[in-house]
């Protein structure tokens, strides 16, 4: 696991949308061999996307031949409703780069056979033989994607019942009327994730504290989700300053170390 500690929200910004723009070029994709790119929504990524744009408007980065999977989608609500995931990637991403439509990937919630439609989605991420870089967040009871506590650590795409948490904490895009928000989404399971060839999760301000604490001091646990990323070859979670308050100081000082000689090293290569 790589632990990135840095000061503030803006910085895990720019640090991972550098990394997924290096990723991608590094890899060079073309149309036959495209760069399979995974997908967030939610608060914490927006700063990111528009890092992203901004890349991708001073030329340093093309999505057309990147294909995108996102995480989850609500079940029941239009796709053109606001609050939709659908809504979210376009006004907050899509738009605003050249992905060609035909490359995009959203579940479908929508449909009126929910098992069959995440079963298309898990075939047609492995058509593409798999995801290079999964980008997420996480709740503040460590849910990824939308695998509540309790759900199983090698779990597919599926339909899931949101938690009274997640329900409560996403009232805020709806009125604040926890009414309003979707009981059920369909989501990739966590063993979708850890298929992943690396996985970066974005993890910023205090209330998400002792998610990354769970995450990285606690056991492999499926109460916190996140604790799956501990059998992950390549998992980086990218974090400021207020996330880190649970986490025990030497192991903030050890991650940092890490990164310092990693970054030595890269110059010393040069
Ligand atoms: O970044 P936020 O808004 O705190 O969202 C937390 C998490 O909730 C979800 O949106 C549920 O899917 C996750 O994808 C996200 O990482």
């Amino acid at each position: 696991m790589r632990l990135i500690p840095l000061q503030n929200d803006q910085q895990v910004a720019k640090w991972a949308a550098r990394h997924i723009v290096d990723s991608i070029n590094r890899f060079a994709p073309t149309k036959d061999r495209p760069f399979v790119l995974g997908l967030p929504t939610g608060g914490t990524p927006l700063a990111t996307y528009k890092e992203l744009i901004k890349l991708y408007q001073q030329g340093e980065i093309s999505f057309k031949n990147v294909v995108t999977f996102n995480m989850d989608e609500y079940v029941g609500l239009p796709k053109e409703h606001p609050e939709s995931y659908h809504s979210f990637m376009f006004n907050n991403f899509f738009n605003h780069v050249d992905i060609p439509h035909e490359n995009i990937n959203i579940l479908n919630g929508n449909t009126d056979d929910h098992d069959a439609e995440c079963q298309r989605y898990e075939e047609k991420i492995k058509s593409y033989g798999k995801i290079h870089l999964f980008m997420g967040g996480v709740g503040e009871d460590g849910h990824i994607a939308f695998n509540e506590p309790g759900s199983s650590l090698s779990s597919r795409t599926r339909i899931k019942t949101l938690n009274e948490d997640t329900l409560i904490a996403n009232s805020r895009f709806f009125n604040n009327d926890v009414n309003q928000v979707p009981k059920y989404a369909l989501t990739i399971g966590v063993g979708t994730l850890l298929d992943a060839e690396e996985v970066m999760l974005l993890i910023t301000g205090y209330r998400k504290a002792q998610a990354l604490q769970a995450g990285v001091e606690g056991s492999v646990n499926h109460l916190w989700t996140i604790s799956a990323l501990q059998m992950h070859s390549r998992a980086i979670f990218v974090c400021d300053e207020p996330a880190t308050q649970e986490l025990k100081v030497k192991t903030v000082k050890y991650f940092k170390e890490l990164e310092s000689h990693a970054i030595h090293s890269v110059r010393e290569l040069k």
